[in-house]
This record gives C-alpha cells, structure tokens and sequence, in this order.
C-alpha cells in the first residue's frame, strides 16, 4: 500500500549520486539472530518475517555446541535455502579469524553445494583478519561465487582501522562482495571499559563513525542490539535513533523485535509525502530558474532534495523486495 505514496524514481537530476543498482538492493532493516545449535528457533525463524536471518555460530552458542551448530545449518543449506512469501538474505555468522574456529566453520558451512547469501565475519580487527578470511574462502569455495560480507566492528581497535578494512574488502573480494559494517556494541563496550546506559550516550561516537565509513563505501551500515527484549518502548526509541543517525538496519535477538525494528528503518507514509512534496517543488522551481526555495517555512535547496530523494530511494528499494 505504501507504493501508492512512492512515485517513479526522479534520478535524472542528480547525476552525481552514486548507488548500487537499486533491483541489487538487499534490504536489513532487521538483522536476526538465531543460536545455531538451538534447531526448534532455527525452524521458527524461516517463519518469522526479518529481512536478515542469521544462523549463529558464535557468541550465541556455547562452545561445546559449535559442531552441532554447524551439522544443523549445513543440513539446512544442503535441503535448499528454505522458501518464505518473500525473498530474504540467509545469513551466517562464523566464529572471528582470531578465534581460530574459523576453519572449521567454513570447512562445513560453504563446501556443500549450497552457499549462504551471506557471510558475517565478527570481531574484525584489521585487514590481516580479512585476508586470512578470504584465504580460507578461496581454499574451499572452488566454484565462482558472491557471497555478501558482512564486517562486524567490535573493538578499539577495528574502530581505529576500520577505514582500512573497508578499503582493503573493497580491493580484494575475489569469492565475496563486501554488503555492510556491522557495529558489535556489546563487545565495543567490553573492549573499551563503557559503562551501560540508558541512552546509550557511550557509543555515540562509535555508532556515527560506522555510519560515516559505511556510507563512504557505499555499504549499509547495521545498528546494534537492544539486549532488553521484553521492552518495546525502549527498543523503539532506539531503533528510531538508528535510522535517525543514518543506520540502514538493526541487529535483533528475539522475535518480538522483528516488526518495530523493520517499521523503524522503513519511511513512514508522512515522510514519503514530505519527500515527494519536496522533489515536486523542486522541479517546479528549477523551471523557474531558482535554486533556493521556501517551503513550509523551510529553506530547500539541493542537499535538501537530495535528502527527499534518499527517502524515495529507500522506500522504493525495500517495496521493491518486500513485494517480489
Ligand atoms: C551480542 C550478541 O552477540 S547478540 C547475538 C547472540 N545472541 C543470540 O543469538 C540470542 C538469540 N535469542 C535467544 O536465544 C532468545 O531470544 C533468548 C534466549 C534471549 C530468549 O529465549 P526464550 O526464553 O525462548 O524466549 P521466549 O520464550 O520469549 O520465546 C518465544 C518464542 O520465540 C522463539 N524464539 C526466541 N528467540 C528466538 C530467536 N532468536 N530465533 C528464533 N526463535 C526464537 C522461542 O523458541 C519461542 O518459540 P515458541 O513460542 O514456539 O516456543
Ligand atoms: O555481536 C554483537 C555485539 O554487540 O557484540
Ligand atoms: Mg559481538
């Protein structure tokens, strides 16, 4: 129904906008987890509505259940990605390069004859970490392959490289195409010694850095998560504060925080009318000869429409999926 609100795209006027093809869009407005070991939550999952699911292997499940964890998902992946009303991305997360459970994992998880849509890779340091990942890709996905990679920033330390990790996945996927930075808060605030709040006051530099980076490469950037799953209002307000900040999704670990999340990072009705009503003025100004126009009492020029025309860009983008 919001496709009624969106009109077609109004690209041509700003050339110098540089995006992936928008049909390549992968939306990740709710990024879940699921205990890898845990099969009866793995089950539920594919019948749960998050864009992004994630079977984990790593912090979510004990140490003495990582085998079972990837028997189960590998089971799954050689019985065919399963079939949902909607298309969605079918993600892993692996244990981290310095955890040394990696191989393992891959060993198992991309030598079957189906491939996940997408790897995340936790707790990224540098780009040595991202090298030794993509070894271990080449070593064991023998056919050509794009498998989307999700980096997970969790510390001081990849906070400080993240720039050059970025940069160096860019250059070398050969098996895989870097999708988006992921901020690990959690093991952030652990790394840095933060303590907790309401407001999440503590992490504000952290969550803007990744999203300034991610954007810089053309990479969606996913927030973090909010622990306190029987708190609806809370999460709410935090995941609203997300897509305020420019985030383009949300990691959630329960399944009652599926729908707000995805309402959060979708545009609402009057956001898309705000944008319309702003790229119509626009071209009727431009007609006009003038570049700078009022509106409601607001000063619009370009960054302003360019602002209207991510919102249009967005909704398209993920009605175009949700839709399929
Ligand atoms: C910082 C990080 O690394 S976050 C990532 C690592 N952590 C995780 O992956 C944790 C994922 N979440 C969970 O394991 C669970 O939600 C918990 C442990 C927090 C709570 O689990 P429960 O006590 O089972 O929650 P609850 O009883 O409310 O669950 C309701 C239903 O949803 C299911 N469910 C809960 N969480 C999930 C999930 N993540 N995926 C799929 N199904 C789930 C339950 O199995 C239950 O199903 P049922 O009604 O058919 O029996
Ligand atoms: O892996 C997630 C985190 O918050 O840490
Ligand atoms: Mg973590």
């Amino acid at each position: 129904m919001l496709r009624n609100y969106v009109k077609p795209l109004l690209k041509s006027v700003l050339v110098d906008t540089i995006k992936a093809p928008i049909r390549l869009y992968t939306p990740r407005r709710a990024l879940m987890y699921v205990p890898g070991d845990d099969l009866k939550k793995v089950l539920k999952a594919f019948l749960l509505d998050a864009d992004s699911i994630v079977l984990d292997c790593e912090d979510g499940v004990a140490l003495n259940k990582k085998v079972q964890a990837r028997i189960n998902i590998r089971d799954i992946l050689d019985k065919g990605k399963p079939q949902r009303k909607r298309p969605y991305d079918f993600a892993v997360r692996i244990n981290s390069v310095a955890s040394e459970l990696i191989k393992d994992d891959l060993s198992v998880l991309v030598t079957g004859k189906n491939l996940p849509n997408t790897i995340y890779l936790p707790k990224v340091e540098n780009v040595q970490h991202l090298e030794t990942f993509s070894g271990y890709l080449d070593e064991y996905v023998k056919a050509q392959s794009n498998i989307g990679l999700i980096i997970a920033i969790e510390s001081a330390f990849a906070l400080v490289n993240v720039v050059d990790i970025c940069k160096a996945a860019i250059k070398m996927s050969s098996k895989f195409t870097p999708v988006a930075l992921l901020f690990g808060s959690d093991d952030f605030c652990a790394s840095i010694g933060a303590k907790r709040t309401e407001s999440s006051f503590e992490v504000t530099y952290a969550r803007q850095k990744i999203v300034t980076v991610a954007k810089a490469f053309n990479l969606q950037a996913i927030d973090m998560v909010y622990i306190k799953y029987k708190d609806p209002e809370g999460l709410k307000k935090q995941a609203e504060e997300g897509a305020q900040l420019g985030f383009s999704g949300k990691q959630v670990i329960h399944p009652d925080q599926i729908d707000i999340t995805q309402k959060a990072f979708m545009p609402n009705p009057d956001q898309i009318k705000w944008a319309q009503e702003i790229l119509n003025a626009f071209y009727k100004h431009q007609k006009e000869g003038k570049g700078a126009f009022s509106y409601k009492g607001h000063m619009i020029d370009m960054p302003t429409v360019k602002q209207a025309q991510n919102v249009v860009d967005l909704a398209n983008a993920i009605m175009i999926n949700i839709n399929e």
